[in-house]
């Protein structure tokens, strides 16, 4: 595997590319990151992973500072996965000026959920993704890039972005990868103390009992679901978690269900905070 920091060195490495499989993450990798490295591979004809911890999509208060780098640690681990090429741009390699020009996604799916108690988190995950997408695939005539669903509306965000900017560029998604217990992987999991660790678990269950519930009132979900919402993020509270939502969505859009939509076009999806940690996971209903 070759390492590259700088997007002249990436270009070079992919030359002699003509469909790239790409895996942006922000390092720290486990078995989920690699999942989507071993799902790359088959897809192109060289497999690029990023590590880029990206400032812009942190608010001031997030853990931009304290976000696990480790580094070395990461570059034994793609290497033995089978990636060609690593791209570790430094801050002055991909921001060397100032980042006024943004791409701004849709503010009817990037304002909710994520977007609403995160703002401004997918104008900063879609522009480092355009650069990213720009560094590997400039020149190339196809591309492909592989998105975890456990970032379900991040994924949402990039089809979108790739669909309405005509990108030559398909978009994978990877179901999300789970400890044996259920929790989904998660660099921030590294957060936990070993009772927060035992305890986190109650967001995947939490979410199972909210699709659960939904599924049983589906005769009159629009009316029902704010109450077994509200009641699911009341149970998360009572044990001492600090819920942003526990919510059931359309899956084509991420707005609340109408009467009529089918139950396959629904996703339960939660965010809440454990200590100091915020954790995040869905479940397609
Ligand atoms: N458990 C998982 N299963 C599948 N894909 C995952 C999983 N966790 C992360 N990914 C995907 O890996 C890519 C990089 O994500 P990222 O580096 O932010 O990892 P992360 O573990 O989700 O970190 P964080 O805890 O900070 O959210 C994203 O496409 C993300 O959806
Ligand atoms: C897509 C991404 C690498 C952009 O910084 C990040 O949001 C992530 O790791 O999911
Ligand atoms: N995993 C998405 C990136 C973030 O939480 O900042």
């Amino acid at each position: 595997m070759q390492t590259v920091h700088t997007i002249a060195e990436l270009r070079h490495a992919l030359r002699h590319a003509e469909r790239p499989a790409f895996v942006p993450t922000m390092g720290n990798l486990h078995a989920g990151h690699l999942a989507l490295v071993a799902q790359a591979r088959p897809l192109g004809d060289a497999t690029v992973a990023s590590i880029f911890v990206n400032r812009l999509q942190f608010l001031p208060h997030e853990d931009f500072d304290s976000y696990p780098r480790t580094f070395t640690a990461d570059q034994a681990k793609l290497a033995a996965a089978g990636c060609d090429v690593l791209f570790a741009p430094r801050e002055a390699d991909l921001y060397p000026e100032p980042q006024t020009f943004k791409v701004q996604p849709d503010p009817a799916l990037a304002d909710l959920l994520e977007g609403e108690f995160r703002p401004g988190f997918f104008t900063g995950v879609a522009t480092v993704v355009m650069k990213l997408f720009m560094a590997v695939f400039a020149g190339k005539p196809q591309g492909v890039a592989v998105f975890g669903k456990k970032d379900y509306q991040q994924l949402m965000v990039i089809r979108g972005l790739v669909r309405q900017l005509a990108l030559p560029i398909d978009i994978a998604g990877h179901d999300t990868e789970r400890a044996a217990d259920g929790l989904a992987l998660s660099s921030r999991n590294g957060y936990l103390s070993e009772a927060e660790r035992a305890e986190a678990l109650q967001l995947p269950l939490a979410l199972r009992v909210l699709a659960r519930d939904a599924l049983a009132a589906a005769h009159a979900l629009p009316e029902r679901l704010p109450a077994l919402e509200a009641a699911a993020m009341q149970q998360l509270a009572a044990r001492g978690w600090q819920p942003d939502y526990l919510t059931v969505r359309r899956r084509a859009d991420l707005l609340p269900p109408q009467r009529g939509d089918g139950q396959g076009a629904l996703v339960a999806l939660g965010a809440a905070r454990l200590g100091g940690t915020r954790l995040i996971d869905n479940l397609e209903i």
